[in-house]
């Protein structure tokens, strides 16, 4: 299929590599749309893999089986969950035209390391970020953070969710900090990054579309900015929209349709942004839908899952918000395989909301294994709505 067009039954088959949470509303979203979903992950029994038509566990950071089964499925999209992968490969393939990755395989080799995106952003793009360093050892990381100075974060250069992420205040925190940035990254690449701490009074992910429009050309979206809160470098609860003043937002506005255009192809992303008074500061972006956009089920017309899928599919989309939302994250609490969930009568018995219990097959106390969704009148009554459905939920083991 080109894009733009009509889908057809030659060009129906999507390849998810990653099949968390995130994944599993994209299969399902590619699903209405009557598309094949193959779904790929590290372990077996993944959440998109429960609702995928088939499935496959592979060490997607190896080059050679993910060539394998590439060559074996030959998917017409590639549509990358995680930023763990072997992103060469996936290069590759676009550049023999065999596939269509989402966005495209730039931004996806950009976007998992740290460093590629940071370079970009600051460097060539010259937008503002926070003053920041890369060390390739402790020597390296003590100097970094003297020319970075304290308070800063030093995270692994390929990680997300906020593993291996240290907030430093001390000098005596750095070796700490560079032992837990080699072993909890989801691939230890020997490199870190030192930023500086911003002082911001909230962050936002603005949520940004990159689709096309009835003659065919790119155009930007944006959906209205998502508040959130995170702990431990994970996000704990967000909200949309988040209330802004006009300059910041023109100023959010501008920094991602600038990071969104350099990074190119067609889909979502999940620009994450800094923001002081009428002042903006870029800190990263996914090519991909964001876990604190998973309020965008309950509060937008279309979901940030079924915008990515719509852009990518050269499809119609529609960023409108809904109804004010919010999101509250459901921990595992315990550690064990066959979580059972009690309470969930009393949780769903708040106004407007719903849950998305992910079905991870093993639980750790802060793996995050739900989330609750509410709608209200006002952003605090929907973050109110969200926590209290959250709160209601007991994990237990089965
Ligand atoms: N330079 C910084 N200044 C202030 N706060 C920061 C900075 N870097 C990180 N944080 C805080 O830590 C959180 C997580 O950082 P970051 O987004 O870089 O990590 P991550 O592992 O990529 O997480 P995710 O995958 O969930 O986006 C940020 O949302 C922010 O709350
Ligand atoms: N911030 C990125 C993010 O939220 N990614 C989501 O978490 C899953 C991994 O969860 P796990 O670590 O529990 O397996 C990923 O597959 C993706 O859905
Ligand atoms: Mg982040």
């Amino acid at each position: 299929m080109h894009i733009g067009t009509p889908l057809t039954a030659s060009a129906t088959k999507v390849m998810l590599l990653g099949s968390g949470e995130l994944g599993k509303e994209i299969a399902i979203c590619c699903q209405r749309l009557g598309l094949e979903v193959i779904a790929v992950d590290r372990y077996e029994n993944a959440p998109a893999q429960q609702v995928a038509h088939s499935a496959h566990v592979i060490d997607m950071t190896d080059p050679i089986q993910l060539e394998a089964l590439l060559a074996r499925e030959k998917p017409h999209w590639i549509v990358p969950e995680i930023e763990a992968l072997a992103t060469d490969t996936l290069a590759r393939i676009e550049e023999r035209g065999l596939a269509t990755v989402v966005p495209c395989a730039r931004a996806v080799q950009l976007t998992m390391d740290r460093e590629g995106i940071r370079r970009l952003a600051a460097e060539e793009l010259g937008l503002p970020t926070s003053r920041y360093a890369f060390a390739a050892s402790l020597e390296e990381l003590e100097a970094a953070v003297k020319g970075v100075g304290l308070p800063c974060f030093v995270k692994p250069t390929m990680s997300s969710s906020g593993k291996g992420q240290s907030h430093l205040t001390a000098p005596d925190q750095i070796s700490a900090a560079w032992d837990k940035a080699r072993s909890g990254g989801r691939v230890d690449r020997g490199r870190v990054i030192v930023e500086e701490k911003i002082d911001f009074d909230f962050e936002i992910t603005l949520l940004t579309v990159r689709a096309l429009d009835e003659s065919g050309r790119s155009q930007i979206h944006f959906c209205q900015p998502i508040g959130h809160r995170q702990e431990q470098g994970d996000y704990v609860e967000s909200w949309q929209p988040q209330p802004m003043t006009p300059k910041a937002l023109e100023a959010a506005q501008a920094i991602a349709a600038r990071v969104v255009e350099a990074l190119g192809g067609l889909g979502l992303f999940g620009v994450e942004l800094f923001v002081k008074g009428d002042q903006v500061w870029f800190s990263e972006v996914s090519p991909r839908p964001h876990d604190t956009g998973m309020v965008t089920m309950a509060s937008q017309v279309q979901s940030e899952f079924e915008l990515h899928v719509r852009a990518f599919l050269g499809l119609p989309v529609d960023t409108t918000l809904r109804r004010p939302g919010a999101s509250a994250v459901i921990y595992g609490s315990v550690e064990g395989a066959g979580l059972v969930y009690e309470g969930i009568e009393n949780a769903l018995a708040v106004p407007e909301s719903s849950l998305r219990l992910f079905g991870k097959p093993l639980a750790y106390p802060r793996r995050r294994m739900g989330v609750a969704l509410a709608t209200a009148e006002t952003i605090e009554a929907a973050r109110q709505g969200a926590r209290r459905c959250a709160a209601g939920v007991r994990p237990e083991l089965g």
